[in-house]
């Protein structure tokens, strides 16, 4: 695929670290995607997601379909000019916002039928009309139509849904067609039966992608359960192409699928929490609500240099978020993004390095049980 490549620079272990590039610029990895489902990273400005060393975000097909519209935002010049983010967008296909956000849900062989969460109407998605509303977005990396179950699943369910998403994926596969510089990832799906992880990874190889996605995991099975997929599901991966777990997660989380040989990852979880008072340090979590906190001059983390640890007292960051403030969301997610960001800064210099085993070591020996 020209203009659209995966270089892997240095590996350590089954870590590895690389560069994809693309026409709209180049993404680090290991990188994580910060989440801008409606066309915005909350709280956020562009310029402000830039600045904590993002290479690349996160759309989603769902909610932009519903509002404002893919067909509106390609006439206003696509979802890059929409939301004035001019480097790599990703954007998700739909299927696992649909069955987790929406009403009156009907799933065939053809597609997903569906009552918008906003208004109510009717539409359906199927990996042709998920093919094209990304196109209209514009997303430089394209994500298969697939179906994720809901969990818990019997084997017998996770079979029929992983079957169903690799037809799906070969009918995404056609209906992309022929994109120079932009990319269509498979995902993997197989939910924790490692049989069906075995014919899933073998069927989206015959297809043949630009990068694979692992895709049924963080939707409740927990971490050790994620992480004793991710032990094998990544050697079925080709190597030479970038691997992408889907929703992760906590940094525990991502540092252990870094080790396991994953490449990308997106999470709500640094905007979310950060909008409800909780920062993700080097330490530990803090709740800045907490009553502890109200009358504390430190910065969040005396050695993060982010506009909130470099400009603001925990006892500011508390009052903020008692009054309801909204520079107070503003801040935290600014504070979580940046940390986000320098962990995984700091796992591409480890594994560039071949220090990662000590990197990870010293990961978990600073942070503390719990809240701090
Ligand atoms: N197309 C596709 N997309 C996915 C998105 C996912 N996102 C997740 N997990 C996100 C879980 C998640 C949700 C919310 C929060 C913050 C509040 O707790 C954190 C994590 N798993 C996922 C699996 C799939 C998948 O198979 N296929
Ligand atoms: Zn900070």
């Amino acid at each position: 695929m020209s203009g659209f490549s995966f270089t892997l620079s240095a590996t350590d272990g089954r870590a590895r670290s690389g560069v994809i590039r693309t026409p709209r610029g180049e993404i680090r990895t290991p990188a994580f995607m910060p989440v801008g489902t409606a066309g915005t990273v909350k709280a956020m400005l562009p310029e402000s997601v830039r600045a904590t060393g993002a290479d690349i975000l996160l759309g989603n097909t769902y909610h932009l379909m519903l509002r404002p519209g893919a067909e509106r935002i390609a006439r206003l010049g696509g979802l890059h000019r929409f939301m004035n983010w001019s480097r790599p967008i990703l954007t998700d296909s739909g299927g696992f916002q649909v069955m987790s956000l929406s009403e009156l849900r009907k799933l065939t062989e053809e597609g997903v039928t569906f009552s918008s969460h906003v208004d109510g109407s009717r539409h359906f998605l199927s990996p042709e009309t998920s093919m094209e509303i990304q196109r209209l977005l514009g997303s430089d990396i394209v994500m298969a139509f697939d179906e994720c179950p809901a969990l818990p699943a019997t084997h017998e369910r996770q079979a029929e849904a992983m079957r169903l998403s690799m037809r799906w994926a070969q009918r995404s596969r056609d209906a992309f067609g022929d994109r120079p510089g932009h990319a269509l990832f498979g995902i993997m799906q197989g939910g924790v039966e490692r049989d069906l992880r075995e014919e899933s990874a073998a069927a989206l190889r015959r297809i043949g992608f630009d990068g694979y996605a692992i895709g049924g995991l963080a939707v409740g099975e927990g971490q050790e359960a994620m992480l004793s997929v991710l032990d094998y599901a990544t050697h079925l991966l080709p190597a030479e192409q970038p691997r992408y777990l889907m929703g992760v997660g906590k940094p525990d989380d991502i540092v252990g699928a870094v080790q396991r040989g994953v490449d990308m990852m997106d999470c709500v979880l640094p905007s979310r929490s950060g909008r409800t008072g909780q920062a993700w340090t080097r330490r530990g979590q803090i709740n800045i609500k907490n009553a502890r906190h109200a009358d504390d001059p430190r910065p969040l983390d005396e050695t993060c240099t982010c506009p909130a640890c470099t400009g603001y007292s925990r006892a500011y960051l508390h009052h903020v978020f008692r009054a309801g403030e909204m520079i107070s969301g503003m801040l935290l997610t600014w504070h979580n993004l940046h940390y986000y960001q320098q962990i995984m800064q700091q796992m591409r210099e480890a594994i560039a390095a071949g220090t990662l085993e000590d990197w990870v070591a010293g990961f978990h020996a600073e942070r503390a049980g719990g809240d701090i």
